[in-house]
C-alpha cells in the first residue's frame, strides 16, 4: 500500500515535473521567439543584416530580411561574395581584430547584391564562439548597406574640394547668417579663416559705409525670395573696407524648409576703382581736376534742355590767361603748370562750386552760369573773375604770379542754341577782348565774326606780303641824355596793304609768328635795317647803330647767328653798328639754349638789347649770366613816371641796378619833357619815344638826324622835381 502510494506520488511528480518542463519550454520557445521577433524588427529597423562567420570554413551565414517578418538565412563562402578588390583589406581587418589590435572587427568592403552588382556595406562583429584551444571559432556581427551614404560622402568631398579650389569667396551660412563653413579664397579675401569666422554671424563683415538697417534689410530679402545679388561694401578682419559683389542663394531641405544660404563673394574694389579712373580720364583734366571738354559739353547740353524747359538764361565764359605763353617759356612747364593749377582754384573758388568750370586745354577754361536773370549777371561774374585774379597766385613757397585773364561771353538763347556753337562764339568774344587790351571782358555780338573773318583774310594776304612789296620799315631815333647825340634808330616795321590798308605790327606780327612766316620777314627786316644804315653810313653817319627786333621763332632757329652774320657781311656793315632787341620771353624760353646763341652774337660783335624790359619776368640778377649790352625800360613804366612814386622808384632802381652791372639803359616811349628830365636826372643812357620822333620813313628819319641840333635839350639837366622814389 505504501508502495502503491509513494508509486502513485512518482508518477503524479513525474507528470508535474514533465508538465512543468513543457511549460518551461513553451515559455523559453516563446522568449525565443520573441527575442528572434525583436531582433527581426530591430535588424528591419536600423537596415542592419546578422552575419555569422566560420573561422574554419570560410562560410558565411548571413539572415537577409527585406521586410518585418520576412527573413532568409543562406550560407555562402566569402570569396564569393565579398569584391575581389576588398578582399585584402577585410582580411587585414579581421587579422587586426583577432590579433587584439582593435577590441572590434570593423570594415567596409563591397558585397554582391545578389543581382550583378556591388553594395557598400559596413560590417561590425565580435567573437562569439571559441574552440578549446582559445582560438575563435566564429565572428557574428551586423553589416550596414552604406551604399547611399558613401555616395553623399564623396559627393561632399567633391564639393568642398570644389569649393576650396574655387578663386570665388565662397561661404555658407545657416538659416540665422551664422557662418557654417568657407573656403581658401574667402580666407584670402576677408582675413578671416575658416577656424575663426565658422559660429559668428554674417554681420562680422558688414562695414561702416551702410549703416545696419541696410544689412538687415539685405538679409530679410535672402531670407524672403532665396536670391539676392548686387554690390556692397564690406570688411575685413584688419578693418579695411573693400566693395565686393555678392550672389547669395538659398538651399532647401526635401521638405522645403530653408537649409542654407549660400553667398559667393567677389572683391571688385580695384576693378570699380579702374573703372572709375577710366571716367574720370575720360571726363576731367588730370592737371587742374576740372571737368574737361567732354563733360563740359555734356554738361552744357544738359543745362541748355534745363533752360529751355525753364526758360532761362544760361552764359558761356570762354577765359584765356593772359601772356601765359611767353609765362611757360620762361619759367619752364613745370611752373607753368603750377600756374594752371593755382588759376583754376581760383576760378571755382570764385564762381563757386555750383557752376561748372572746365579746363579745354593750355591756358583756356570755360565757365557755365545758369539761371541768369539778365546779360549783366553773367558780366558781374566775368568782372569778379578779373578782379579775384587781381591779386597774384602763389607759384610756390616763394614765389607768386601775377596774371590776368581775357574773357568772352555768349548766352544762350541770345547767341546760339547749341553747345559747340555757344563755345565758338564765347571764344570769339574772348579773342576780341584780348585785342581790346587784355584784362578785360567781352560779351558776344554778331560784327565779331566780321572780325574774325577779317582776321583770316589778313592771315592769307600776309603769305603774300614779301612778294607784293607791301612791307616798309620806320625808324624811330634815339638820344643820348649825356652828350645829346642821336645815337642810332629802332627799326620797325609797316605793312601797307593794297587790300586792307595799314596793318599794325601788333596786329600781324603775332599771325606771322603762329604761322612760321616771321622767319622769312624778319630776315627781311634785317637785310632792309641793315642796307638802310649802310646807306646813312654813307652819308657820313659812321656813329649810328640800328637796333632791329628778334622774335623767339628767329632765335630758336638754328642758323640765327650765321643768318646774321652773312647779312652783315653781305652788305659790308660792321657787326658793332647792330643791335639786336629781345623781349624778356624770348630770352627766358629755353635759356640754356637761348645763352648759347646770345654769345654767339656777342662773339660776332653785335649787341643785344632786352626790350620791354619789367612787362616779364627776369631779374637783373638773372640777366647778369647773360651777355646782355643794354636794357630797354618798357614804355609802360616811362608813361606814369610823373604821376606815380611806385613807377618812378621801378624806373630809377633799374638804372642804378642796370649800371651796376655795367649795363647801358633807354627808356622807351618817352613823350614829355618832364619823363626825359627825370631819366637825366637819374643818369638814364637814352631815351626813345614821340617826345624826340615818331618813327620815320628812312628820308625823313635820314633828315631828322641830320638836322638834329642838341640845344632842343635845356642844358643844364636840373634834377626832376617829380615824384619821388620810394627805392633809391
Ligand atoms: N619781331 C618784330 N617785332 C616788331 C618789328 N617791328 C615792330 N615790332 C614790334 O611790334 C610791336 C609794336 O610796334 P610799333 O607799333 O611799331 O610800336 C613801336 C613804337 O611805334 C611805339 N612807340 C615808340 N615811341 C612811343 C611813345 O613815345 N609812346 C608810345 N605809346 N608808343 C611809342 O612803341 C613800339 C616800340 O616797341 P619796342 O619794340 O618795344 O621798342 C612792338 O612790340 C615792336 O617790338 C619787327 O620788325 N620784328
Amino acid at each position: 500500500m505504501v508502495g502503491a502510494v509513494l508509486l502513485a506520488l512518482l508518477v503524479v511528480a513525474l507528470a508535474t515535473l514533465a508538465i512543468r518542463r513543457k511549460r518551461s519550454e513553451r515559455t523559453h520557445l516563446a522568449q525565443l521567439r520573441d527575442r528572434e521577433e525583436r531582433l527581426k524588427l530591430a535588424l528591419w529597423a536600423t537596415g542592419e543584416r546578422y552575419w555569422d562567420y566560420d573561422v574554419a570554413t570560410g562560410k558565411l551565414h548571413r539572415l537577409l530580411l527585406d521586410a518585418p517578418g520576412r527573413m532568409a538565412e543562406d550560407a555562402v563562402a566569402v570569396s564569393a561574395v565579398v569584391h575581389p578588390d576588398d578582399h585584402a583589406a577585410t582580411l587585414e581587418r579581421l587579422d587586426a581584430y583577432l590579433s587584439g589590435e582593435t577590441s572590434t572587427f570593423l570594415a567596409e568592403l563591397r558585397v554582391a547584391d545578389g543581382n550583378g552588382g556591388w553594395i557598400w556595406m559596413r560590417a561590425r562583429g565580435r567573437i562569439v564562439a571559441k574552440g578549446p584551444d582559445g582560438r575563435a571559432r566564429r565572428i557574428a556581427g551586423t553589416a550596414l548597406n552604406i551604399t547611399a551614404t558613401r555616395a553623399a560622402e564623396r559627393e561632399r568631398q567633391i564639393a568642398s574640394e570644389v569649393l576650396r579650389s574655387m578663386n570665388e569667396a565662397v561661404s555658407v551660412l545657416d538659416r540665422n547668417f551664422d557662418f557654417i563653413s568657407v573656403n581658401a579664397a574667402f580666407s584670402r579675401m576677408t582675413g578671416y579663416q575658416e577656424s575663426e569666422i565658422v559660429g559668428r554671424n554674417g554681420s562680422v563683415l558688414d562695414s561702416l559705409q551702410h549703416d545696419s538697417a541696410f544689412y538687415q534689410h539685405i538679409r530679410e530679402q535672402i531670407s524672403r525670395s532665396g536670391r539676392w545679388s548686387g554690390e556692397i561694401w564690406q570688411r575685413r578682419k584688419d578693418g579695411e573696407e573693400f566693395l565686393c559683389s555678392i550672389e547669395s542663394s538659398t538651399v532647401h531641405d526635401r521638405n522645403g524648409e530653408l537649409v542654407l544660404h549660400v553667398a559667393v563673394l567677389n572683391d571688385i574694389t580695384q576693378q570699380k576703382r579702374a573703372e572709375q579712373e577710366l571716367r574720370y580720364l575720360a571726363n576731367f583734366d588730370t592737371l587742374t581736376n576740372l571737368p574737361n571738354r567732354s563733360l563740359l559739353s555734356d554738361r552744357l547740353s544738359r543745362a541748355i534742355v534745363r533752360a529751355h524747359r525753364e526758360d532761362n538764361r544760361i552764359a558761356v565764359l570762354f577765359l584765356d590767361l593772359d601772356r601765359f605763353k611767353d609765362i611757360n617759356d620762361s619759367l619752364g612747364h613745370a611752373a607753368g603748370d603750377r600756374i594752371l593749377r593755382a588759376a583754376a582754384a581760383r576760378l571755382q573758388q570764385t564762381v563757386g562750386l555750383h557752376h561748372t568750370v572746365a579746363r579745354l586745354g593750355g591756358d583756356e577754361f570755360t565757365v557755365v552760369l545758369e539761371n541768369l536773370e539778365s546779360p549783366e549777371d553773367a558780366d558781374k561774374v566775368a568782372r569778379e573773375i578779373i578782379m579775384a585774379f587781381e591779386a597774384p597766385l602763389l607759384l610756390d613757397d616763394r614765389r607768386e604770379i601775377a596774371i590776368s585773364p581775357s574773357i568772352g561771353i555768349s548766352l544762350y538763347p541770345d547767341h546760339a542754341q547749341v553747345p559747340t556753337e555757344l563755345l565758338k562764339q564765347a571764344d570769339t568774344a574772348m579773342y576780341q577782348a584780348k585785342a581790346a587790351g587784355r584784362r578785360t571782358f567781352m560779351r558776344y555780338d554778331d560784327a565779331m565774326d566780321l572780325v574774325v573773318r577779317q582776321r583770316a583774310t589778313i592771315s592769307g594776304a600776309l603769305r603774300k606780303v614779301l612778294d607784293r612789296g607791301e612791307l616798309h620799315l620806320v625808324y624811330q631815333p634815339r638820344l643820348a641824355l649825356d652828350s645829346s647825340r642821336i645815337t642810332g634808330v629802332e627799326a620797325l616795321l609797316r605793312w601797307s596793304s593794297d587790300e586792307h590798308g595799314e596793318i599794325a605790327p601788333t596786329d600781324f606780327i603775332p599771325m606771322a609768328e603762329e604761322s612760321g612766316l616771321i622767319l622769312e620777314i624778319g630776315e627781311w627786316v634785317l637785310r632792309e635795317a641793315c642796307l638802310t644804315l649802310h646807306r646813312w653810313h654813307q652819308h657820313g653817319l659812321g656813329q649810328l647803330s640800328m637796333a632791329v627786333n628778334v622774335s623767339v621763332l628767329q632765335l630758336l632757329r638754328g642758323d640765327f647767328p650765321e643768318v646774321v652774320a652773312r647779312v652783315l657781311q653781305d652788305i659790308g656793315l660792321p657787326p658793332s653798328a647792330l643791335e639786336l632787341e629781345l623781349t624778356e620771353s624770348v630770352l627766358m624760353a629755353n635759356a640754356e639754349h637761348t645763352a648759347v646763341k646770345l654769345q654767339a652774337f656777342r662773339t660776332l660783335g653785335v649787341s643785344l638789347a632786352i626790350d620791354d624790359f619789367g612787362t616779364g619776368y627776369s631779374s637783373l640778377a638773372y640777366l647778369k649770366r647773360l651777355p646782355i649790352t643794354t636794357i630797354k625800360i618798357d614804355k609802360a613804366f616811362i608813361g606814369d613816371l610823373t604821376h606815380d612814386p611806385e613807377d618812378a622808384a621801378i624806373t630809377s632802381t633799374v638804372i642804378t641796378m642796370a649800371h651796376s652791372l655795367g649795363l647801358n639803359v633807354v627808356a622807351e616811349g618817352v613823350e614829355t619833357e618832364a619823363q626825359m628830365r627825370f631819366l637825366a636826372s637819374h643818369r638814364c643812357d637814352e631815351i626813345q619815344g614821340f617826345w624826340l620822333s615818331q618813327p620815320l620813313d628812312a628820308h625823313a628819319c635820314l633828315a631828322f638826324i641830320r638836322h638834329w641840333t642838341p640845344d632842343r635839350l635845356p642844358a643844364p639837366l636840373p634834377a626832376a622835381p617829380l615824384a619821388t622814389p620810394a627805392v633809391p
